[in-house]
């Protein structure tokens, strides 16, 4: 069905940013004429060309006759679309996965406009295709799935080199950089060059939810090498044939892509995505202080671990100050785990008074080799400060296993950001039975689907119906029958770094601040009404992420100006958006919004 636009809808021209919502959308100005233009995405309009256009732009006797309307173009492709789910049917999932993903891919290849217009109005279901659990798949598949480059490649190879390579991306502005070295794709390891279709996936989410302009955002690949063998021996593998760069080599290839990207956009924002801990921790150190970046792995997911926690303590009816009291386990201590942890220290710090130090004491970590103490040999310096005393609570001993863990502590919440898949097995779910709480939560967070902890229907069946479940990948719903549903939250970054990313542009600030992360999780915590929070609803559906990261990029903006971090965007300058209150905040975020339709084009040599 065509839905109506939401949001203020007018392309923005390719030289200026500021808006118009006039029913007719602004001008675009083009540089090319004749097939240039009906093979380059971002101004293809397909069929639909109006007669006149095609006279003004060299493009008569280049497509058929008939002028298809964008609404008509819109229902043609989503009828291919629904006819492939029909003759699909039956086949095995991830050929219905892959089959989906081409069909979407070749739109997004050809005509960008009409490709973000059927992603934004069918997100639900369009969002396990583009981004998690099938871009996992398409990762592992890329060398065989790549057909047309997307985004840019910046490899050991380029070293020297990236300063003047910077300059081949033909557009003029880059706003959004999502940037990735393959060496952690989701739960999946190491994929060295295949892990772009990360980056692809979390700048489509900036178009659907934040509304960049798909002209502005770049996807990069920092291809160091890879360490896993099977790709390295894969005659078909396109990366760089040899093993990662380490230490020193590492770091010179990164600081080399930073410099050049901010020299040649000085206000890009950058989102390290998917690097490895040892990677994520040091990189985000180095960059944060010089550079608007952020680590999503580490920053956007603690703060919607955090909103769920928070979410979790209003389920249990009880007030958030209890935050502090909840026993919490977290299973995976990488970069995720740990930034949760971080957070969420932080936040019952803040609500108790009492320091960081005694805000640990209700926090568990748990890795592969069991529950992490003092004793442990090698302790990470990341984990250190979440290393219980040994025989501290209940004889819980160094490595104690995550039954042992469970059975001994009853938690209030278990979270695992581990990447094993079923790692919160029967047992252990059961034993979640005991926890202290009436309504415990499970958060199976790792991705894709095949590496969550658990699935939705083992945690409800063995864990109890009164259980609040969330999954960073989609499940559905439970029916736990006599017509009740155990619902499932899907506790995804992506309900964060659009509108961290938006809002931080908008701001101008130079860095992306504690406080400036914190207000967006208090945001998207406090987005979810008391009625939904009955029904265990800790985040909106996915249907409405435009309108939560509306939301979340105007708290962040504030934030920024709160700090007198805000410099300002484009024509809207510092002292403007501190004038600004919080409505006419969130209604600049609204209007700063790219939307998709057919701006006329005007052609200028
Ligand atoms: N839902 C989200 O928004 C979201 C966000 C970020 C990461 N993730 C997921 O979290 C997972 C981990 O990401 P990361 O960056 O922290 O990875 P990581 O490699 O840095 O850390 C993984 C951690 O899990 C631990 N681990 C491994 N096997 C274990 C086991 N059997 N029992 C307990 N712990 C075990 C490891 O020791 C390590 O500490 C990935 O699957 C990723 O997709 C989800
Ligand atoms: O990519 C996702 O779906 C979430 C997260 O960034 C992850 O690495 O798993
Ligand atoms: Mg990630």
């Amino acid at each position: 069905m065509w839905k109506a636009a939401r949001f203020a809808a007018s392309r923005l021209s390719s030289r200026s940013t500021r808006r118009f919502s006039t029913a007719i959308p602004a001008p675009c100005i083009v540089h090319k004429r004749g097939a240039d233009i009906l093979h380059d995405p971002w101004f293809n309009k397909d069929t639909g060309f109006p007669l006149t256009e095609r006279d003004r732009l060299g493009l008569r006797g280049l497509l058929p006759p008939r002028v298809i309307s964008f609404e008509q173009q819109y229902a043609r492709f989503m009828e291919s679309y629904r006819s492939l789910e029909k003759n699909t049917k039956g086949q095995p999932e991830g050929v219905v996965a892959l089959a989906k993903w081409r069909i979407l891919n070749r739109l997004h290849d050809r005509n960008e406009t009409l490709y973000y217009r059927v992603l934004i109005d069918n997100i639900q279901d369009f969002a396990p295709i583009i981004y998690t659990p099938t871009v996992g798949l398409v990762c592992q598949n890329y060398s065989g799935l790549f057909r047309r480059p997307r985004g840019m490649y910046f490899s050991a190879k380029d070293k020297g080199e990236m300063m003047s390579m910077i300059y081949n991306w033909p557009a003029p502005q880059v706003d959004m950089i999502v940037l990735t070295d393959g060496s952690r794709i989701l739960g999946l390891g190491d994929l060295g060059v295949q892990g772009i279709g990360i980056p692809i996936g979390k700048l489509d989410m900036y178009v659907a939810a934040a509304g960049i302009n798909p002209q502005r955002i770049l996807p990069v690949m920092l291809d160091v090498g890879t360490n896993n063998q099977k790709l390295l021996e894969d005659r078909l593998y396109l990366g760089l044939r040899q093993p990662r760069l380490e230490g020193e080599e590492y770091i010179s290839i990164v600081d080399e892509f930073m410099e050049a990207v901010h020299t040649r956009w000085p206000k890009a924002i950058v989102q390290f995505e998917d690097f490895q801990m040892k990677w994520a921790f040091e990189t985000l150190q180095r960059y944060r202080k010089r550079f608007c970046t952020f680590n999503d792995d580490i920053q956007g997911t603690a703060g919607v671990a955090l909103a769920g926690l928070l979410g979790t303590v209003r389920v249990q009816g009880r007030p958030l100050s209890d935050f502090a009291k909840q026993k919490i386990v977290v299973v995976g201590a990488g970069s995720a785990g740990l930034g949760v942890l971080n957070m969420a220290v932080q936040a019952v710090a803040r609500m108790s008074g009492n320091g960081e130090a005694a805000a640990k004491n209700n926090f568990f970590l748990i890795d592969k080799d069991g529950l992490v103490t003092k004793e442990r040999n090698n302790l990470d310096p990341m984990a250190a400060p979440f290393a219980k005393e040994p025989g501290a609570i209940d004889g819980l001993r160094e490595g104690a296993s995550l039954l042992e863990v469970v059975k001994k502590v009853k938690p209030h919440v278990l979270l695992g950001l581990s990447g094993v898949g079923g790692v919160f097995n029967h047992e252990v779910l059961k034993a979640m039975r005991e926890s202290d709480s009436t309504k415990p939560a499970i958060f199976a967070m790792s991705n894709p689907t095949m590496n969550a902890e658990c699935t939705a229907e083992d945690a409800f069946k063995h864990a109890g119906e009164s259980i609040v479940f969330g999954s960073g990948s989609p499940f559905d719903n439970v029916d736990l029958g006599n017509g009740k549903v155990g619902h499932v939250n899907q506790a995804n970054n992506m309900y964060l770094f659009p509108g961290i990313g938006l809002g931080a542009l908008l701001s101008g600030a130079r860095i992306i601040s504690d406080g400036m992360l914190q207000a967006a999780s208090e945001c998207l915590a406090s987005y979810i009404t008391d009625v939904d929070i009955q029904k265990g609803i800790l985040y909106p559906s996915i249907d409405c992420i435009r309108n939560i990261t509306v939301e979340v990029g105007a708290a962040v903006l504030r934030a920024a100006v709160a700090e007198e971090l805000a410099e300002g965007h484009s024509e809207v300058g510092p002292k403007e958006l501190m004038n600004m209150c919080k409505e006419e905040t969130v209604e600049y975020v609204s209007r700063s919004m790219w939307f998709p339709v057919y701006s006329p084009l005007v052609h200028e040599k």
